[in-house]
């Protein structure tokens, strides 16, 4: 297809369309006319400057960016709109109705319009997962056809997706069954069992900034090395200097809790204010704003304890906080600023109240007269109310008679109802039973309330008027306030999540992660960092994948720790990937691109498919997707159909994965896939230790060399069970003979590859000496050793 309008090699040639949710969620789907191909990404929008996306637009150069119109959308939804508006021309920007952004009409025209079915997407399974950028997908094309008159030929275009440049890519399963955000089985549990996965154990973030970026990071962690140990160096800081650490968080805590979502909040220039009288829908526009301008003045007055603290600060990420934030003159001259506007003793308040009196005296005395007429108007009504209560506790014996204030209702009464004992005077109305207390209110009250609000109304508008300079400036450049909320949800997340879970764990529990590009993924005495809490004796095991051994198979029989151990891996590497230190005395990790995990979690209602189909689908999918740098983590693959065709897929899935350089982890109840690593030296068998003692399994949660040896543990479930001597004593016979047979064929099979498997051990010690940090001694002498043993063949 042509661009008429694009003219020579090098202009833009590229459609954009981009739309995002509340969860700061984004979809892209960029189309480039020139090479009929679309490109679409998904991904979680970890800062309030949407550097992801502005990293996209710079790559795709787009002459036309396709938006939703912000009108009717709440703020959380037109961040990606006000970045057009800013960085590029306004005849770029194209805005089109919400209904053209169709997730569903989005999926039906690539899976039409493709040439080749975008495996990446896995569009029957993964559909809803990806409904942004469909979306996005749905609007671009619309607007292609309309626009250019042309029709997108069926199964013409390239359809690629990228996921996010920056970050690991985790699908939606995935998530699912590590129980990242949510445990599996709520339902079952209830929510006491909240506490079970990995988000809810680091939630201990103090703003709601901090723990959006936390779910953020654990959904999609990070893939660049320096900036992990960017975080790892200032978590290393943290923890050897606790003066660093509490001063931090104290500094922190300084900071009112929904600040990110304030100093964002000066991005969107609301319609200007008039003096004409405000409508109610308005007065709570400038209460707003005007406490957003509290909130700012908190904060920035919270600095200066910030820079004290970060003053000495050795690692980049905090030194470089430091000189960003605390040397930046911009905030001490907008603190100024303020200051000559706003009254010196204005805090944030959360209490309704308090809040409210706050924002009406925030601007200083004697800068508006009318303001001032408002306020004292505000006050005569205030007091008359507390007046009223004063006298009706006497007039009616009513000590205990209260005045609260929320927000819907303005001020009215509580009294103890024992105090009441059933017959409260006429005079008061709207009565409701609120626990102990009964709520109320009388004539009078609701007059007072009516002037007390009309007061505060006034006031809110007079401050708004007198604030709009001070605004405007403010709003002249807003990159601070955008870096400060993106700083503080860091900190936040680093100090009162990450640090802090590792400070309340025993010394040396967590330890910090090192990175390889493309070295083993080795970790020594791993633990589940969820279960570890529930379980105080916790048995931590081992990991070590490589490019020569880069498939493990676990054995064991069932409750033996397998699925425990699969998402223990992952979730270390996850933690890793974000920067946090992880549950093991070690760990060497190979930066992981893709995470994908098929573990059994029985049928897939929702897209009524039977517990083979979804087990075939997830695997299709993965199978499409892995990377040479993938994490695939495989449970009981295979068991969901007959034994001879389970052992066949599962059999043949090793084998496609065994010839990638991704590294696997399979845990199976399958015996025969014991001598996938007598023919494979890069498979390694493990299992996890199960004794038998007075006919019982004794779990040790131990994970072993070698293929497991539980003898005939089926067999003796069998029989506690309840099945007869008899019966159990033919089917011993059957399956000794079956395993004696076994047993021969496999002998003769590991002598015939027992050559091979030498060479292996080499190439994998190699490995392990190429990425080792020991001395040229050490390593010399090392390889001398390997020498010897290869030439007596003592290495397997
Ligand atoms: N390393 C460990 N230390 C202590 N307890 C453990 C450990 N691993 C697992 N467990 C306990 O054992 C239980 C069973 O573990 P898990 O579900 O991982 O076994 P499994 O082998 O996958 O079983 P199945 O094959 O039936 O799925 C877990 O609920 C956990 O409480």
């Amino acid at each position: 297809m042509e661009d008429d309008e694009g003219g020579g090699v090098g202009a833009a040639s590229t459609v954009v369309g981009l739309i995002e949710n509340r969860a700061k969620e984004v979809g892209v789907a960029a189309f480039d006319l020139r090479s009929a191909s679309l490109h679409l990404s998904q991904y979680i929008e970890t800062s309030c400057s949407y550097q992801n996306t502005k990293t996209l637009l710079h790559f795709y150069d787009p002459m036309v960016i396709i938006v939703p119109p912000v009108k009717l959308a709440p703020d959380g939804m037109v961040g990606v709109s006000e970045l057009v508006d800013k960085y590029y021309t306004s005849n770029k920007k194209i805005t089109m109705s919400r209904g053209c952004f169709d997730d569903t009409k989005g999926a039906v025209l690539v899976n039409n319009l493709a040439a080749k079915k975008p495996s990446a997407l896995g569009l029957d399974t993964y559909y809803k997962q990806y409904y942004l950028c469909l979306a996005a997908a749905a609007a671009t094309i619309k607007w292609i056809e309309a626009e250019k008159g042309v029709i997108v030929t069926n199964h013409s275009l390239t359809v690629t997706f990228n996921g996010s440049f920056d970050h690991m890519n985790i699908d939606a399963t995935s998530v699912r069954n590590l129980e990242i955000i949510d445990p599996l089985h709520i339902e079952l549990w209830g929510s006491s069992n909240k506490k079970r996965s990995l988000f809810h154990m680091l939630k201990t973030t103090k703003t709601i900034g901090g723990t959006r970026l936390l779910r953020a990071n654990l959904l999609q962690p990070l893939k660049d090395i320096n900036t992990i140990n960017a975080r790892l160096d200032c978590l290393d800081e943290l923890m050897c200097n606790e003066e660093l650490f509490f001063g931090l968080s104290q500094g922190l805590r300084k900071f009112p809790k929904e600040t990110d979502k304030v100093l964002c909040h000066f991005c969107f220039k609301p319609k200007k204010v008039t003096d004409v009288v405000l409508k109610p829908a308005n007065g709570r526009k400038s209460q707003t704003l005007i406490s957003s301008i509290i909130i700012l003045k908190t904060a920035l007055d919270a600095l200066p304890f910030l820079s004290k603290v970060l003053k000495d600060a050795k690692s980049f990420l905090l030194c470089n906080i430091y000189r960003s934030i605390c040397e930046n003159p911009k905030y001490e001259e907008m603190r100024k600023r303020i200051a000559g506007v706003i009254d010196e003793d204005v805090v944030h308040a959360r209490v309704p109240f308090l809040a409210y009196t706050q924002q009406c005296f925030a601007v200083k005395a004697g800068v508006d007269g009318l303001l001032d007429v408002a306020r004292r108007s505000f006050c005569d009504t205030s007091e008359a109310i507390h007046n009223l209560a004063n006298k009706y506790r006497e007039e009616y014996k009513l000590p205990n008679l209260k005045i609260p204030f929320n927000n819907r209702q303005g001020f009215y009464f509580s009294i103890p109802q024992k105090d009441v004992n059933g017959k409260l005077p006429g005079k008061f109305i709207q009565v409701m039973k609120h626990g102990k207390n009964i709520h109320c209110s009388t004539f009078e009250l609701a007059s007072l309330n009516v002037r007390n609000k009309s007061a505060a109304a006034e006031c809110f508008m007079r401050t708004e008027i007198c604030l709009e300079a001070l605004l405007e400036v403010i709003r002249e450049d807003i990159s601070p306030l955008t870096l400060l909320a993106e700083v503080l949800c860091l900190l936040d997340m680093i100090v009162n999540s990450f640090a802090h879970t590792i400070s309340t764990k025993p010394v040396d529990r967590y330890t910090r992660p090192e990175f390889t590009d493309n070295g083993p993924m080795a970790i020594d005495a791993g633990r589940h960092p969820v279960l570890e809490s529930l379980h105080s004796d916790f048995v931590p095991n081992n990991l070590f994948l490589s490019d020569a051994s880069n498939m493990i198979v676990v054995m064991g029989p069932n409750m033996s720790g397998k699925s425990t151990y699969l998402q223990q891996v992952c979730l270390i590497v996850l933690l890793a990937q974000t920067g946090c230190y992880v549950p093991a005395r070690f760990a060497s990790l190979r930066v992981v691109d893709r995470m994908f995990t098929r573990i059994g979690t029985g049928d897939n209602v929702e897209y009524n498919s039977s517990t083979f189909m979804t087990e075939m689908r997830e695997t299709a999918f993965l199978m499409q997707n892995i990377s040479p740098k993938s994490l695939i983590v495989m449970d009981e693959l295979g068991r969901a159909t007959s034994s001879s065709d389970g052992f066949a897929i599962a059999w043949s899935c090793c084998e496609h994965l065994l010839s990638l350089k991704a590294y696997t982890i399979f845990a199976t109840h399958i015996e025969g896939l014991t001598e996938l690593a007598t023919i494979y030296p890069n498979v390694k068998m493990l299992h996890f230790e199960v004794d038998l003692r007075n006919n019982r399994l004794d779990f040790k949660f131990h994970l072993k060399d070698g293929p497991r040896y539980v003898p005939h543990y089926g067999l003796l479930l069998a029989g506690v069970a309840g099945l007869p001597s008899s019966v159990i004593e033919t089917a011993k016979n059957i399956t000794k003979q079956i395993m004696d047979k076994e047993e021969k064929r496999i002998d003769s099979n590991c002598e015939q590859y027992r050559e091979i498997q030498m060479v292996y051990h080499v190439a994998q010690r190699l490995f392990c000496l190429k990425y080792s940090n020991q001395s040229e001694l050490d390593i010399r002498q090392a390889l001398q050793t390997l020498k010897d043993h290869y030439k007596e063949g003592r290495l397997i």
